[in-house]
């Protein structure tokens, strides 16, 4: 019997230091987050970076925090069960880490007799601390616990039509009455060592001007050629004028250098520009969550009028809208019917 592990990434239990603390520690002791041999990585984190950042974090998580739990657990629940609504087979939700736990969502499928699954890492662009860490992680656990079980993997999603539809239907919705000099695409960033990484070619991705427009069979795993083409194809469908948008990545950590341009330093640039009344967008997220609806939402619109800006809206995440319930729903509905009729 077939069924789905929709996948994200998780939130601590509490916006406390303590409990952001422990899910801290389980995130940035991922091989594939922090890639450094395993002495440096334990040193780095526990050593130094659990000293700090929980304190920090937990205060960040104590602003966005609902009183029904952490939002992007919340959203991803609400999407969950609607698409459960909708689909032809049972639905599970797996988190890679904290509570909500793969290893879980697997064995609710397997109570409910389910032996090939469809696994749905929630991120449209690849990255090995994304996509590649949950696929790694569900193999690992169907491998220890689930011997039996099939897995399929779906494929990043930045350049499907539907996804590119729903995301610039959103857009457009958002943007009825709204006076914009400019459109920001902030995705979350990576280290620019991690594009070098993933390329199976290992030579073509420079992380220069033009090798992520030049066609190559590295953009399987490239993330920056990913998000650059959701920002193409989104603003092809929305006809969008060229310099009236642009790209830049996110919540960086550390002092390696990541995925430029900053959008921090973008919010302190455009104001100087004459780019005063800014819209941004994050589609990196399928659900709102910390570093949307603090880092964007409310620190980015700090950072942005300090600097001279004077309008500023953030755009949602697609959530739980029942125009991605659609698609979503469709995905696994043709994947349950096609494998009956290979199988069948
Ligand atoms: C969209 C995909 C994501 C990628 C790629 C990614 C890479 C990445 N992240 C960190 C460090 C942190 N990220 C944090 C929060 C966070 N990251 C993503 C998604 C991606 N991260 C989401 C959805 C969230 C929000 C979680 C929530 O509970 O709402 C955090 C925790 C908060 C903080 O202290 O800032 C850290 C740390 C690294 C180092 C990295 C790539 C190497
Ligand atoms: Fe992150
Ligand atoms: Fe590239």
């Amino acid at each position: 019997m077939k069924g789905v592990l929709l996948i994200n990434l998780g939130s601590p239990d509490s916006p406390n230091p303590k409990d952001v603390k422990k899910y801290l520690g389980e995130f940035l002791m991922d091989e594939r987050v922090i890639d450094v041999p395993k002495w440096l990585r334990t040193f780095l984190v526990k050593g130094i970076i659990l000293n700090t950042r929980p304190k920090k974090s937990a205060k960040a998580y104590q602003k966005i925090w609902w009183d029904e739990g952490s939002p992007l657990i919340i959203i991803s629940e609400r999407f969950q069960k609607k698409v459960q609504e909708r689909a032809k087979v049972p639905v599970a939700l797996g988190m890679r880490y904290g509570s909500m736990s793969i290893q879980k969502g697997l064995q609710e499928l397997h109570d409910q007799g389910v032996d090939e699954v469809l696994v749905v890492p929630l991120y449209p662009h690849y990255a090995m601390s994304s996509t590649e860490t949950v696929i790694e992680k569900t193999k690992e656990e169907q491998q220890k616990h689930f011997p039996n079980m099939e897995l399929t993997i779906v494929p990043s999603f930045y350049n499907h039509p539907d996804y590119i539809r729903v995301l610039s239907e959103k857009i457009k919705e958002n943007l009825e009455g709204v006076d914009y000099d400019h459109i920001l695409f902030s995705y979350h960033g990576i280290p620019e060592r991690h594009i070098r990484k993933t390329d199976p070619t290992k030579s073509h991705c420079k992380i220069d001007g033009s090798c992520c427009n030049t066609p190559s069979k590295a953009h399987e795993f490239c993330y920056r050629h990913q998000c650059f083409e959701t920002t193409k194809l989104v603003a092809e469908y929305l006809n969008l004028p060229e310099g009236k948008y642009s790209d830049s990545f996110q919540s960086r950590l550390g002092g390696d250098p990541w995925l430029k341009p900053y959008t921090d330093k973008e919010f302190e640039r455009f104001p100087e520009e004459g780019k005063k009344n800014l819209v941004v967008i994050t589609p990196a997220f399928v659900a709102d969550c910390l570093e949307t609806l603090e880092e964007i939402a409310m620190e980015g619109e700090e950072e942005f009028k300090e600097a001279g800006g004077e309008e500023y809206k953030h755009i949602p995440c697609l959530n739980d809208d029942d125009a991605w319930v659609k698609v979503m729903t469709r995905w696994i509905n043709e994947w349950s019917v096609a494998k009956a009729e290979v199988t069948a």
